[in-house]
């Protein structure tokens, strides 16, 4: 039995989430690890997922099991991919990079957050450096996930740059008017280091006033830890990050906006954060070609539902309509994906794992996260007896009985 302390030699994403809970400062630990307040939908996101029960197909030839498939039409080689997470440059030096790279590697979609602390054209350019295997199927697919800024010239600048680079998509983000309310942050007083930055806001026209906002968080760092929490209780009373959502971030954002969108690009949008059957209705309305139910990993509007219980009304809202419906928060074996594919969802996304497995070994460890758990839903396909992606359906999952404490 291994030691609390112990870094484990890592067997599931748990094993990384163990190992970077003992690797990881705190400042960065408690961004990561955090749901805002009282962490609810965050617990539930995960708990959902052991309330459903398999019901496994037998004797169905599973000697070969195939998990390729199509997001938006684009082939890649399995539905696990990438959602976006801010700052992974915390996790490890070549942060955004590591995950481009490990990204193109297994030939999954990654999604990069608007706010990356590497740029959008570094990131994608780190993803094609790595030679496509043609032996396999499948192609490296890379996404970018907007922030509408209150400024809609550097809104619009910054999708003209990820078009230009070969981003396939964009993702919108709509449940972040204004930053969830995380408690550990704020007591952290959190900061990004003074030696990163958030690199899509670097060029000359558009330095952010994010600089100015850190500028002002390293002054108060520089001074005690009791000093610190003074001057926080008198100045802002927040993390850093929260002040630039405020300063920067529009939320007067509407359906009318992301119809402009549509009006000035001609790449697909995805809706992330979509909760429930009228919002989804509004999305295919608004143009949308793909909805990610999300909660934001419990980050945001505390007690909402977990996503994998708001995906079926959501799926029943656009049936027929050509839209595709993701999902993520709380995945983390192989049967949480087969589970959310059952239920009907295209894809499902990663968050917190792919930022344990840069903290375990940069790229290697991002790797190792889609490894495991590509292995974990190969194997969980082939004991419920489909042997490709077109096999899991809606039979194949149930809402289970057993009441989670006897498990
Ligand atoms: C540290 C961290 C940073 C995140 N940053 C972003 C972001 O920049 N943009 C965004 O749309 N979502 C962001 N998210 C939300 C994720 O895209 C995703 O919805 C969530 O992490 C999924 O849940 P999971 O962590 O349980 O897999 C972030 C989540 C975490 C944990
Ligand atoms: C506007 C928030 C940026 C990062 C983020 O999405 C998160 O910390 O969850």
């Amino acid at each position: 039995m291994a030691r609390r302390d112990q870094r484990l030699v890592p067997i599931s994403l748990a094993d990384l989430e163990h190992n970077a809970h003992i690797t990881m400062d705190l400042n960065a630990l408690d961004y990561y690890r955090s749901g805002a307040n009282d962490m609810q939908t965050l617990r539930d996101n995960q708990e959902a997922f052991t309330r459903l029960r398999l019901r496994p197909r037998i004797l169905r030839d599973v000697s070969k099991v195939d998990t390729q498939t199509t997001l938006l039409g684009h082939p890649v080689a399995s539905p696990i991919c990438i959602s976006p997470t801010a700052m992974q440059r915390l996790a490890n030096d070549e942060g955004e990079k590591a995950t481009a790279r490990a990204a193109a590697k297994a030939k999954k979609c990654m999604i990069l957050s608007s706010w990356s602390t590497t740029s959008a054209e570094d990131t994608i350019a780190a993803g094609k450096e790595i030679p496509v295997q043609h032996d396999t199927p499948g192609l490296p697919l890379f996404w970018f996930q907007l922030y509408v800024y209150k400024d809609r010239a550097m809104t619009e600048s910054l999708i003209r740059r990820v078009e230009k680079v070969g981003y396939k998509a964009l993702v919108i983000t709509v449940d972040t008017p204004f930053l969830g309310r995380r408690l550990a942050d704020v007591r952290n007083v959190f900061t990004l280091p003074s030696h990163m930055s958030m690199a899509n806001f670097e060029t000359k026209e558009s330095k952010v006033t994010m600089a100015n906002i850190l500028k002002q968080e390293e002054d108060i760092s520089n001074i005690n830890i009791n000093e610190k929490a003074a001057e926080v209780k008198v100045v802002r009373q927040e993390s850093s990050l929260a002040a630039y959502v405020v300063s920067q971030i529009d939320p007067s954002l509407n359906w009318k906006d992301i119809e402009w969108i549509q009006s000035i690009t001609k790449l697909p949008i995805i809706v992330k954060g979509v909760l429930t059957a009228e919002d989804a209705e509004l999305a295919v309305k608004s143009g949308a070609k793909g909805i990610l139910v999300s909660n934001h990993g419990g980050r945001q509007l505390d007690g909402v539902l977990a996503t994998i219980d708001a995906l079926p009304e959501v799926l029943d809202a656009v049936k027929g309509k050509g839209v595709e419906v993701y999902l993520d928060g709380g995945v983390r074996k192989g049967t949480d994906v087969l589970k959310a594919l059952a239920l009907g969802a295209r894809a499902v996304f990663l968050g917190r794992p792919i930022l344990w497995g840069l903290a375990h070994d940069g790229e290697a460890g991002v790797s190792l996260a889609l490894d495991l758990l590509q292995k974990e839903f190969e194997l969980a396909m082939a004991l419920a007896g489909c042997c490709k992606i077109a096999d899991i359906n809606r039979a194949h999952v149930q809402h289970g009985t057993t009441p989670t404490s006897r498990l």
